[in-house]
């Protein structure tokens, strides 16, 4: 039996940093903002839906999706980051579930997957577990504007877009608490990790 479980939490808030760790550990992850990625690529059937919904404009000179224009629409208007969730998203959910597939078949005893909007999506039917990686709203604003170089109002545009973490700390079956330090976060990784026996 492979123990699946869902890693989210809040954009920015550390999810990335810790499946740096899980794959260090050895365990395989998916990470749903590159499957998202890979699924919008030129020739694919979610590119040809944005590109009829959303227009020419948001391409780049190249052909590629600017993913900084479509950002900048969707993230100021919720019913364009409908559209757009409702063209990405099964086609999401239809390559992790096939990837997860693989790895169950191949007998890995631990899967994460990492989805930022685990809950957003109703995506929970694919996990077994879910541990959020929580911040304050001080530490979450601080690192997304300082990563990503997003004024106060871009980043809180993205943070707002999502169901608040305190939120998805209620629902979470685990938590690890990102505002320390980076090895502060390890350990209660490892912690999570040994109680479940998924290692
Ligand atoms: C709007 C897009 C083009 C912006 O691309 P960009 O490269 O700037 O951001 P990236 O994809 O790396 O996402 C960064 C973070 O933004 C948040 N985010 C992304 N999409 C959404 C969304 N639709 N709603 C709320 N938050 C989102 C997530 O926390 C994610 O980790 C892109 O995020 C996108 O295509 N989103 C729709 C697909 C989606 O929901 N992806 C999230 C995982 S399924
Ligand atoms: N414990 C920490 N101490 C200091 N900086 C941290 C810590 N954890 C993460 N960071 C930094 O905060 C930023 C956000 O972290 P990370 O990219 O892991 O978040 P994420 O949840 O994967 O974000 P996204 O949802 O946008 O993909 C990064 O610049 C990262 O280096």
């Amino acid at each position: 039996m492979t123990l699946t479980i869902g890693l989210t939490g809040g954009i920015a808030s550390g999810k990335s940093t810790v499946t740096k760790m899980i794959r260090e550990l050895g365990i395989p992850v998916i990470d749903a903002d590159q499957v998202a990625r890979d699924v919008v690529k030129v020739g694919e059937e979610a590119y040809t839906q944005i590109v009829a919904t959303f227009g020419q404009d948001i391409l780049q000179t190249n052909g590629e999706i600017d993913r900084a224009k479509l950002g900048a629409i969707v993230f100021h208007n919720e019913q364009e980051r409908k559209k757009l969730n409702a063209i990405v998203h099964p086609a999401v959910r239809r390559r992790m579930m096939a990837e997860k597939e693989e790895y169950v078949q191949s007998g890995a005893k631990t899967i994460v997957l990492d989805i930022p909007l685990l809950f957003e999506s109703e995506l929970t039917h694919l996990i077994d577990k879910v541990i959020v990686v929580y911040v304050d709203d001080e530490v979450q604003l601080e690192r997304l504007m300082k990563r990503n170089g997003f004024s106060k109002e871009e980043a809180l545009a993205r943070i707002r877009s999502q169901m608040p973490l305190r939120e998805k700390v209620k629902k979470a079956d685990a938590v690890i608490n990102n505002n320390g330090t980076v090895e502060e976060t390890k350990q209660q990784l490892l912690q999570i990790l040994r109680e479940w026996d998924a290692l």
